[in-house]
């Protein structure tokens, strides 16, 4: 498999995205990006009054992710580890392909798009109670804990044929978390 330019490094609010994502481009020497660094003040005001995202709210986000994080880094050459919930199916190729999912002949920002294989999604998979237990012990974060039962409900894991890596957080440190996913990085 060719090496990932990209790590997404997804799951539910509190799963340790920001955490984790920080410790492994720090380990790799690449960029850093939170997706929560780039929610409209709409879309932070919405949640922090407790009420959850819709796909209306989530899609351009997602869209101007792919489009001045990734597709502009992958093709400068740059690699990234991007923290982002990306909780549905369809989030994730939104991020991987942009708006559209399919490259259209003649559409010069097709080539932009990064493919499939250079993006390595690694999912932070955990229990409602321990994910709540630490949401409730952050501080300083616009994302109440309540909403985190919505986000178990929207969440979609990660199958194949996407291309993805699953470690579990209930048990482990973000910097064995860290670790696993270097181990598995190196066995890829
Ligand atoms: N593996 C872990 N073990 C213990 N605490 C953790 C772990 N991962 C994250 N945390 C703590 O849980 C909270 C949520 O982590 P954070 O990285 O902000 O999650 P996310 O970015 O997914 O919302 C933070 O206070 C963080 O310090
Ligand atoms: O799609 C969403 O509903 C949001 O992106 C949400 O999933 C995300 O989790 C928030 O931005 C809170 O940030 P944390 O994930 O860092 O708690």
């Amino acid at each position: 498999m060719e090496a990932p330019a990209v790590l997404l490094v997804m799951g539910v609010s509190g799963s340790g995205k920001s955490t984790v994502g920080a410790l492994l481009a720090s380990k790799l020497g690449w960029k850093f990006y939170d997706a929560d660094d780039y929610h409209s003040e709409e879309n932070r005001m919405k949640m922090g009054r407790g009420v959850p995202l819709s796909d209306q709210d989530r899609i351009p986000w997602l869209c101007s992710l792919h489009d001045i994080l990734l597709s502009r880094a992958v093709a400068s050459g740059q690699r990234v580890v991007l923290a982002c919930s990306a909780l549905k199916k369809t989030y994730r190729d939104i991020l991987t392909r942009g708006r559209g999912a399919v490259p259209v002949k003649g559409d010069e920002s097709a080539k932009e798009r990064l493919a499939g294989e250079q993006l390595l999604v690694v999912y932070l998979c955990g229990s409602f109670e321990t994910i709540s237990r630490r949401l409730s012990q952050r501080k300083g974060h616009f994302m109440p804990p309540e909403l985190l039962q919505s986000q178990f409900g929207v969440l979609e894991p990660p199958s194949g044929p996407e291309n993805f890596l699953q470690v579990s957080v209930d048990q482990k440190s973000p910097a064995e978390i860290a670790d696993a996913v270097m181990e598995a990085l190196q066995r890829k």
